[in-house]
């Protein structure tokens, strides 16, 4: 046994609890668990990890397991805007060029721990409550823990569902989001590329557009099931909706992925910040948008926040709206 762990909140209000060491392969097994890993340019040709042992328990369980270590102290550095400023400046220039219509770039805030991490912030995320979905993982150099609204998909036979996610305000500005006409179509750019992406798989449903809660932060929120016409693969799902446009580029080529790329690596995004992160149970498939998290490398610590950036976008709005997502996931750490 090795002291990697990896874990995903499940059905049932079950856990997924993986112990490494993991066997990396390029294929999901047909039976059994396995868990996703990937980077944001999906990269990795051997993305399914293969833990030596797996459960399904009650988080507190999973808690349990992960010992009573307390949680690090954290010194936060400040935020320059500049970096972002710059970055926002060209993105605007390229959307009048044409180039996008909707991009994503991504903030981090950097903190330094005193007394290790891993273990504390990993009970911290199993705590949460639905609609946020647990998730992380970690070895004894470094990790991720979050809890993430936004499902890539999910999958059962040739039930898939998924959803559109973007949107942002205040819960105390939730009556007015639900006018906003700019919220409103940088939402309708997420819902209507997914639906575009997936209507040629079978019989689709899009659910109506609703404010979905997330105490001090409310976000648009579409469901999205397609019944299959035929069996799919989890990888293909995955190629063909990554990166949705809530956090990726619109349109999504590879023009505009590499242009997203390099402002993500200039910003110090974690390369698995806002990729798909899920597992595998007996071939039901879980996928995660990797976000609402906190990302980790012996005492330093990543605090990354992402903002979709549509014509209309400003970047005192963008700022404001990228801290009020980070200080929503110190709050649920309790940081
Ligand atoms: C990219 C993030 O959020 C996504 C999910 C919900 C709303 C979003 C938005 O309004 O921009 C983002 O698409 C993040 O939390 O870092």
């Amino acid at each position: 046994m090795s002291d990697s762990l990896a874990f995903l909140g499940w059905s049932g209000g079950k856990v997924l609890v993986g112990h490494g060491p993991f066997l990396d392969v390029a294929e999901p097994p047909s039976s059994g668990a396995a868990f996703y890993r990937n980077e944001f340019g999906l990269g990795d040709p051997k993305p399914w990890r293969v833990p030596a042992e797996w459960q399904l328990v009650e988080p507190a369980e999973a808690m349990e397991a992960l010992g009573s270590s307390d949680m690090p102290l954290i010194s936060w550095e400040t935020l320059e805007a500049t970096l972002f400023a710059g970055v926002f400046q060209e993105i605007t220039t390229s959307i009048r060029w044409g180039i996008f219509e909707k991009t994503v770039p991504v903030v981090v805030e950097r903190g330094r721990m005193e007394g290790g991490g891993g273990a504390a912030f990993a009970r911290r995320a199993l705590a949460t409550a639905p609609p946020l979905v647990p998730y992380g993982f970690l070895d004894p150099s470094g990790g991720f823990a979050g809890m993430s609204p936004e499902h890539l998909l999910r999958l059962d036979g040739r039930t898939l569902r998924t959803m559109a996610l973007a949107g942002t305000a205040r819960a105390e500005e939730r009556e007015v989001l639900a006018v906003d006409e700019k919220e409103i179509r940088e939402h309708e750019f997420v819902a209507q590329a997914l639906v575009s992406k997936l209507g040629d798989l079978g019989r689709l449903e899009r659910g109506a557009r609703e404010v979905l809660d997330l105490g001090p932060i409310v976000h648009f929120h579409t469901p999205i099931e397609v019944a299959l016409d035929r069996d799919e693969s989890i990888d293909s799902l995955i190629r063909r909706l990554h990166p949705t446009p809530a956090l990726g580029p619109l349109p999504r080529t590879h023009e505009t992925m590499s242009r997203l790329q390099t402002w993500r690596d200039r910003l110090g995004a974690p390369p698995e910040f806002g990729a798909p992160f899920g597992a595998v149970v007996d071939g039901v498939a879980r996928v995660l948008v990797a976000i609402r998290g906190l990302w980790w490398q012996g005492d330093e610590l990543k605090l990354p926040a992402g903002c979709g950036v549509i014509e209309a976008s400003r970047l005192v709005n963008e700022w404001r709206e990228l801290r009020l997502k980070r200080e929503a996931v110190k709050a649920r750490f309790g940081l």
